[in-house]
């Protein structure tokens, strides 16, 4: 028989699109890595004696978090070069470091980041690095879904750009669908003023070939806008449109500076937009038309992007971001009203790595869910739940995580990952990477 979960008196977020009410209370059933049920009486055939039960009245339970932006082991960078815009931080700061980062250090770095993602809620993340490999094993032994892919900066010989499209390709080709499907691949040229042309349309032939997504950083700040126009003749949109990038299934990170125009571009060949407002806010690049974007019938989801931009993973407080500054800046309270910002960070983000059974507390869908310890003197009363997990609520709430019907985080401590030895070695790398 199906090993059975029955969660007994909870609330459950709900967030689909023909749901009444946002909340429902009552009782879930998880079988192997699916939800088989939720409503607000148990059916007698789940009450078998052999299911395992979880007292869900003192939780709230919601889809796990999707954060479709991020440099995972860019963690070991936390902290070092604040208070800089982009292009000043990533030449001076990151690549320089960045160069020196071997197997070992993206190990660690990427450990460190799925252990904090995984405590703080996030079921799901995209990730854009180098030493993929890597990636995918911390990925594979956590029990965390991933989008992943290796990001190629062309600022290079065309020998070099060749070794890295075809690293990229192996990547994807090993990769997808691996841990049991929890993995998947794209390709990603890191962004237009980083690749040349020519490179650019080599990743989009590979997608055609290998039918993979594509994943670019496009339209962050001013400047890079202004620079593709003095080398390119064209705004990055319709630069990307003109190299085919946009003619497979796509999603861009940013996108802060866009004109009227280029919304109707992206909206028109269904480009997704991750939203990463914090990193957006640290490099002062401004803040993306995301009440527009999404009037305009845009895909939006969310991202941290990298540790060393934000400076944390906690995809709570891009929730609570993303519901205040639209306000602020449109002077329209219902501009991102809270249960909208929840599905912004679960179910569009599934969506738009094409991920259609994760994200929603539903029959049918995978078992990817968190709980949050609701009995805290900062969510209470519990007059309305999707707004406390939006604006009162923060990773650290988080009490239990499942992904693929497994239980990974439990009691706020993660089952999958020795935590003491992340800490050390990730301290160690980060010393390393200083004497090196
Ligand atoms: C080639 S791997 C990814 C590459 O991206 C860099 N990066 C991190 N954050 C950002 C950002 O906000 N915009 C552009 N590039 C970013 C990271 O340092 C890696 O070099
Ligand atoms: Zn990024």
């Amino acid at each position: 028989m199906a090993k059975r979960l029955i969660i007994r008196n909870g609330r459950f977020a709900q967030l689909g699109a023909d749901s009444k009410q946002t909340t429902l209370q009552g009782f879930m059933v998880v079988e192997e890595d699916r939800i088989v049920y939720v409503g607000e009486t148990l059916p007698s055939e789940y009450a078998a004696d052999d299911a395992e039960e979880m007292d869900g009245s003192r939780l709230f339970f919601m889809p796990g978090l999707v954060n479709t932006h991020g440099h995972a082991a860019m963690t070991l960078l936390r902290g070092y070069g604040d208070d800089m815009v982009l292009q000043e931080w990533l030449q001076n700061k990151m690549w320089p470091m960045e160069a020196k980062f071997t197997d070992q250090d993206v190990c660690a770095g990427t450990a460190l980041a799925v252990l904090e993602m995984l405590k703080t809620g996030t079921t799901t993340f995209v990730d854009m690095y180098d030493h993929m490999n890597e990636v995918a094993k911390v990925c594979e032994q956590s029990g965390i879904r991933a989008a992943l892919m290796r990001g190629a900066i062309g600022l290079c010989s065309e020998e070099v750009q060749q070794q890295k499209l075809q690293e990229a390709v192996q990547f994807a080709k090993d990769w997808n669908h691996a841990a049991n499907g929890r993995i998947t691949t794209m390709l990603a040229p890191h962004a237009p003023y980083t690749c040349p042309p020519a490179f650019i349309e080599k990743f989009v032939q590979a997608a055609h070939d290998l039918d993979l997504m594509l994943h670019t950083h496009m339209s962050e700040t001013e400047a890079e806008v202004q620079q593709n126009v003095t080398d390119y003749g064209l705004r990055p949109v319709a630069h990307l449109e003109k190299l085919g990038f946009f003619s497979r299934p796509s999603f861009v990170a940013h996108a802060v500076h866009l004109t009227d125009e280029e919304i109707e571009v992206l909206a028109k060949y269904n480009v997704g937009v991750s939203h990463n407002p914090a990193s957006n806010l640290k490099l002062a690049s401004g803040v993306a038309r995301i009440p527009d974007l999404m009037r305009a019938g845009v895909q939006v989801s969310l991202g941290t992007d990298g540790a060393a931009s934000n400076n944390n993973l906690d995809m709570f407080d891009e929730m609570r971001l993303t519901a205040l500054i639209h306000k602020g800046v449109s002077g329209d309270p219902t501009a991102v009203p809270a249960a909208e910002a929840m599905r912004i960070a679960t179910v569009n983000g599934a969506k738009m790595i094409q991920l259609q059974d994760v994200g929603l507390l539903e029959a049918g869908m995978k078992a990817d869910f968190i709980a949050i310890n609701i009995d805290q003197p900062h969510l209470l009363p519990h007059t309305d739940l999707v707004s406390h997990m939006v604006y009162s609520a923060t990773g650290r709430d988080v009490a239990h995580v499942f992904v693929d019907g497994k239980h990974i985080v439990k009691d706020g401590q993660c089952l999958t990952m020795d935590e003491e030895r992340i800490r050390d070695e990730a301290a160690r790398a980060f010393e390393g990477l200083l004497t090196r």
